[in-house]
């Protein structure tokens, strides 16, 4: 699969590298205003690096706009005449819907909105996955490149807002409960560099112990709390201040705030 990644910041990089990672393409265009983040992947075979947006989607099948919200719709337009009714685009700016994209380059196009997150540069990316009418037979191909760079899941257009939230802004909220972990070890009389081990592997474990049993974390849960132990007492805790309810609180803030960017 010929592919370009129109603008190579925090996103379009990870992708590449993921990309790159798993050798998934015949060839790889990286396209942007500013090449720094991505000139390294130069010497790379079948990569080309390039400012030339236009020419980065004559040369592909696939195309992935990694754009902030504010900058694609002068992206879409002015490569619109290049984009055939044979690329399959690719849009991962958060809040802008299929309906936008269609109104720049014609319902007629292939149209996928792909939610990653950064996990994507390191093959472990949950990534959400949704099409227009046109593209339906185009999201299996999808999905089998994005699958490479991790899970994913097919899922009306109308859940990407959410997804966006629970997955892409999701790994902020799981590094911030990572950092507290820490912070609360390095009280407890822990290293800094052995704190953040010790919360990240416990992380690691607690997802896959719910990745690979299949269980419930409240059986997960029940099987680490002894009656009267240290457990429920530090879990109770948390819960008086508000665990649970603040991490819902925000996963709300932030859908309302998605909400709000998609109608700008
Ligand atoms: N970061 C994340 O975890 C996630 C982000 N998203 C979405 O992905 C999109 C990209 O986010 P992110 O990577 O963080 O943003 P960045 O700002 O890091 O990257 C966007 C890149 O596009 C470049 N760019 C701007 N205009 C053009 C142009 N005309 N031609 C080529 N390149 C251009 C920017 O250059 P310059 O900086 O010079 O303007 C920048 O390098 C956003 O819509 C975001 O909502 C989705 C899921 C996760
Ligand atoms: O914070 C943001 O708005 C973008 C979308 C999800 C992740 N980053």
């Amino acid at each position: 699969m010929k592919i370009a990644i129109i603008g190579t910041g925090n996103l379009g990089s990870s992708i590449a590298k993921g990309l790159i990672k798993n050798k998934t393409f015949t060839s790889l265009y990286l396209s942007d205003k500013n090449t720094t983040a991505v000139n390294s992947f130069n010497s790379v075979e079948n990569v080309t690096i390039t400012s030339d947006n236009v020419l980065a989607v004559e040369q592909s099948e696939m195309v992935i706009f990694a754009l902030q919200p504010k900058h694609i719709n002068a992206v879409l337009e002015s490569v619109a005449s290049k984009i055939t009714t044979n690329h399959v685009v690719i849009s991962v700016a958060a809040g802008v819907d299929i309906a936008r994209i269609e109104g720049i380059i014609g319902k007629d196009k292939n149209i996928i909105r792909v939610m990653p997150n950064t996990a994507i540069s390191i093959g472990k990316s949950m990534t959400c996955i949704a099409a227009n009418e046109k593209a339906q037979d185009k999201v299996e191909m999808a999905q089998t490149i994005f699958n490479q760079l991790g899970t994913t899941m097919v899922i009306p257009e109308d859940l990407v807002q959410a997804a966006t939230v629970i997955c892409a802004s999701g790994i902020a909220f799981w590094m911030r409960l990572v950092r507290a972990t820490t912070q609360g070890a390095i009280q407890l009389g822990f290293e800094a560099e052995q704190a953040h081990e010790l919360a990240t592997q416990t992380c690691f474990g607690a997802a896959s112990l719910l990745l690979e049993s299949g269980r419930h974390p409240e059986q997960e849960i029940d099987r680490v709390t002894t009656p009267s132990g240290c457990t429920i007492e530090g879990l109770n805790a948390m819960e008086h201040q508000g665990l649970s309810s603040a991490l819902i609180q925000g996963i709300v803030a932030s859908f309302e705030k998605i909400n709000q960017i998609k109608k700008n």
